[in-house]
Parts: structure tokens; sequence; C-alpha cells
């Protein structure tokens, strides 16, 4: 068995700018992996065929499995005879705003790439990912990245302050595509992606917690008020920055004082079932 850790991911920033002919938005997001992550374990078959286990009743076990359509991708592409079984050890909350699937999908990718002895290049797993899903290209390469296109357009930028994430999951989940749709242009109040990437490269980490937005944030508020009711949670227990990610519904709060990453988790977890103190991977501290 060849095991792949497959990290979430949260959005410090999540702009868009217009909606495309082809029903998309246009993006620009920065993104950065955090220390949440599923554990994909990839067992080659003779049989041709694709078996998705997963731990976690809420994740399909066949073709809407988004490791199973990496696994297809494959196959199709390369003329592929072999299956493969698929065991993804769920850690990462589901319809989360987390990029759970997608990093599935990106470990999958990559494993296979070994397994299968594909020999292809970041860049290729990374296109191929694009074909999945709109945030698996930057599963693919994980650190911190400037997203562009519709998410599938990646640049790597340096790591963030080194600070501490705790993220909080109300139980619900969140389907991408209704936010997106949902999202009135005319409403949108725009973050500034240079002015993050300048706090990202000069290490500024009040610049960064200043600078944190999310335009698909009132669309889910609107949707799910207790959403809210956790963002304000967390500026009360003292989180430097709170944002929603991606789509939501997790909200993450970053905090650089030990002692109040403690306040902040406890305090949640009072009346939240999903909470996790985490740290960015790519960190400054951790690159030392
Ligand atoms: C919002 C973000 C932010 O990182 O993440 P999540 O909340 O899903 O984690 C992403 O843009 C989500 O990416 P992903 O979940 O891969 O989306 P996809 O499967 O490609 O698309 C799902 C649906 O979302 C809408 N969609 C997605 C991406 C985009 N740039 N514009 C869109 O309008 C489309 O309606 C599409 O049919
Ligand atoms: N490997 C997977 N892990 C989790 N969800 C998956 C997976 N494959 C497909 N899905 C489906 O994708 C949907 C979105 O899941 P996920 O990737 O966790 O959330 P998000 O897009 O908010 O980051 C889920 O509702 C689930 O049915």
């Amino acid at each position: 068995m060849l095991y792949v850790k497959a990290p979430a991911k949260i959005n410090l920033t999540l702009d868009v700018l217009y909606k495309r002919p082809d029903g998309y938005h246009e993006v620009e997001m920065i993104m950065t992996t955090v220390d949440l992550a599923d554990r994909v374990g990839l067992r080659s078959r003779k049989d041709g065929l694709i078996k998705i286990h997963s731990t976690d009743r809420f994740v399909p076990d066949d073709q809407r499995n988004l490791a199973y359509q990496a696994a297809k991708l494959l196959k199709d592409t390369y003329n592929i005879d072999k299956g493969v079984s698929i065991t993804i050890d769920k850690h990462i909350p589901v319809a989360a705003g987390l990029a759970g699937g997608s990093s599935d999908a990106a470990a999958t990718l990559k494993g296979l790439n070994t397994l299968w002895n594909l020999n292809l290049s970041m860049d290729e797993i990374a296109e191929l990912g694009a074909k999945i899903g709109s945030d698996v290209s930057f599963c693919v390469y994980g650190g911190t990245a400037l997203a562009t296109g519709r998410g599938e357009r990646i640049q790597a930028i340096s790591a963030p302050p080194s600070c501490w994430v705790v993220l909080a999951k109300p139980t619900i989940g969140v389907s991408t595509a209704a936010v997106y749709g949902g999202l009135n242009m005319d409403d949108v109040v725009h973050p500034n992606t240079q002015q993050m990437i300048q706090a990202i490269e000069e290490d500024d980490y009040e610049l960064l917690c200043d600078t944190v937005g999310n335009v698909l944030e009132t669309v889910t508020l609107k949707l799910h008020p207790e959403v809210a009711v956790i963002k304000e949670q967390m500026k009360r227990f003292g989180a430097d920055a709170v944002l929603m990610s991606g789509s939501g519904p997790t909200v993450f709060g970053l905090v650089q004082n030990e002692a109040r990453v403690s306040r902040i988790y406890n305090g949640l977890r009072g009346f939240c079932d999903e909470v996790y103190a985490i740290r960015m991977l790519g960190d400054r501290d951790s690159l030392d």
C-alpha cells in the first residue's frame, strides 16, 4: 500500500472578478495548505477496477468521489489496464470549504503517478487535476500560492508569517455551486490581493491580518446565519483575524499568542462540534 498525505487548504483572500460565459467565476485567491490532512492509501489491482473505501460515511464510494475521478482520468488518458483500491482515511471535514475532496484527488494523481510509473511532471499532474475540479491544481502543488483563472492557474509565493490557525466548522455542509450562484457582483467588496502578497513577502503578520477577505462570505452568511455567530465568537475570544474559508461554512481564526489559542479552542468547543487548532504547513517557522 502506498500512502499519500492530502492536506486541507484555507483561502486567505478570495476575490471574484466577474462571471465568465462558461458559467465559472474568474477568481483571484491566496491559498495556503494547513496541517489537517486525509491519508490516501493506494494499492494497484490487476482486474482494472477502481474501488473506494472511506472512513467517513458522508463520502461517496463510487464515481462521484473525486479520488475515483482522478484514477479514472489517468486510466483513460494513458490507457492503463490496471485498477486501484483507494482507501481514504478522512480527517478533513466534508463540504467545508477546505478542499478535502480536491486534495484526495490530487494525492491520488500523485500516488498513481508513482505506482503506475507514469513519470508525469508536477505541471502535467496539475493540468490533469484541473479537469477534475478548480481547486485540484493548487492541491497538487500545496504550499502557498496565488490562484487565478477559475482557480486552476497557480503561481507559488513564499510562506506566510508563522501563526496558529483555529478552524471551526458548524454542522452544515455548503454547496460550492450554490454559493457562487448566489453571488451578486454589484454587492462585492473586493479584498486587496496584491496587499496580501506584499504582507506575505514582507513577513508582515499585522498587514496579513488586516488584509484577509472573502467575497463569498456574505452569500454563505445569508444562507447560514450560524456562520456569523461563530465569526463573532472567534473575534470575542481574541483571534487576530477571522474569515470564512472558500465557500464555507468553516471559519478560521489566525492567532500568534499561544495562550490565546487554547482560549479560542476551548471557547468554541462549547457550541461547535468540529474545532481544530493547527499550523499552516508552509509557515516561516516550519521552514527554519
Ligand atoms: C470556493 C473554492 C475556493 O477555493 O473552494 P471550496 O469552498 O469548494 O473549498 C473554489 O473556488 C471551488 O473549487 P472547486 O470546489 O474545485 O469547484 P469546482 O468543482 O470546479 O466547481 C463547482 C461549482 O462551483 C462553481 N464555480 C467554481 C469555481 C469557480 N471559479 N467559479 C464557479 O462558479 C461552478 O458553479 C461549479 O460548477
Ligand atoms: N474524496 C472526497 N472527500 C470528500 N468529499 C468528496 C470526495 N469526493 C467527492 N466528494 C463530494 O464533494 C463534495 C464537496 O466536498 P469537499 O471537497 O469536502 O468540500 P469543499 O468543496 O467545500 O472543499 C461533498 O459533498 C462530497 O459528496
